[in-house]
């Protein structure tokens, strides 16, 4: 199993499949269930991981309502349904539709949340396939005849594919994999050390254009390790090449947001949420060594 663990803050058992299908060879996911602003429970799990952890907000937003209901659709599809929902569109020609997963992503108390978003278009159908999962039945991806609930529940690595925005940001375009796994090896010092040989000094070297046989070997030791791990040589030369020519980005501005559709909203609510926990975490731990001190 990975060494690195995260929390994945949700009450939603799917999402956790779901992404834990995902990141499977990278990260370890624990779960723990907040419900916010009313928080139940303590987040002694989050503070005790240092906080690193990852929200994710689902939206799924039909074109011809200008992007609703968007981050409502838990509330529409509770009240509706899935035939609710399809009537929603009578009136309108337009069926299209997308799905929008945003997750933010903390290193920890103190340090600002990192957005990442997943899209995925496609158009709202009558209800097919098992309906153990939200909109899934309504929702029918481009390019494909079945909808999300007929196709692949979850990301599937010998397939290669998967399904709506969750498996777009981090399972269907590496781009999303490398840059969040990019992000953490240049975030977390200790972990980067160890996966690829190299500290931030190296790294620094190697950026200036000088090179030795140290860091050669080392490098290939962390491919043995990372292959151990099933990341195939081929992707995690990208990786290293990405992070050591500091190609990653991390895209705070979404380059798909329009004045119509429901992502800026999306954004400001999943960076919210994540920010409440970390305040949370926060408080929690200065509550804990106050007593310690007591
Ligand atoms: O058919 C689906 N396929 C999916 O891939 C999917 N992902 C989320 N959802 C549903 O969309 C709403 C978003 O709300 P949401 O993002 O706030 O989730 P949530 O409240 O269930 O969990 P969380 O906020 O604790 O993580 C909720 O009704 C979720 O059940 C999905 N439905
Ligand atoms: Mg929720």
């Amino acid at each position: 199993m990975a060494s690195r663990k995260l929390v994945f803050v949700t009450g939603n058992k799917k999402k956790l499949e779901e992404v834990q299908a995902i990141l499977g060879t990278f990260v370890e996911l624990t779960s723990q269930s907040l419900d916010l602003p009313e928080i139940q429970g303590t987040p002694d799990e989050i503070s005790a991981n240092k906080c690193k952890i990852i929200t994710e907000d689902t939206c799924l937003c039909f074109n011809a309502l200008k992007g609703l209901p968007g981050p409502y659709i838990k509330w529409f599809l509770g009240k509706l349904g899935h035939d609710g929902l399809n009537r929603m569109l009578a009136g309108f020609e337009d069926k299209s539709a997308y799905a929008l997963c945003t997750f933010a992503y903390s290193i920890g108390p103190g340090s600002e949340p990192i957005l990442f978003e997943g899209r995925t278009e496609g158009k709202i159908v009558p209800p097919r396939g098992p309906t153990d999962f939200g909109w899934d039945p309504i929702f029918q991806p481009d390019g494909f005849e079945e909808t999300n609930s007929q196709d692949y529940k979850i990301w599937d690595p010998k397939l290669g594919r998967g399904k709506v925005g969750r498996t777009n940001f981090i399972g269907l375009n590496w781009k999303g994999k490398e840059e969040f796994s990019g992000f953490w090896l240049l975030n977390h010092e200790d972990e980067r050390k160890k996966e690829t040989g190299v500290n931030s000094e190296q790294q620094k070297i190697d950026n200036d254009g000088v090179s030795n046989g140290k860091n050669e070997r080392k490098s290939k030791k962390s491919k043995k390790k990372l292959n151990d791990d099933k990341i195939s040589s081929e992707k995690l030369e990208k990786l290293e090449s990405l992070i050591e020519k500091s190609e990653i980005t991390i895209p705070k501005e979404s380059s798909i947001a329009t004045k119509t559709d429901m992502t800026g909203h999306a954004r400001e609510s999943t960076l919210k949420e994540a920010q409440n926990i970390i305040n949370k975490a926060e408080l929690d731990n200065s509550k804990n060594s106050g007593r310690i001190q007591e």
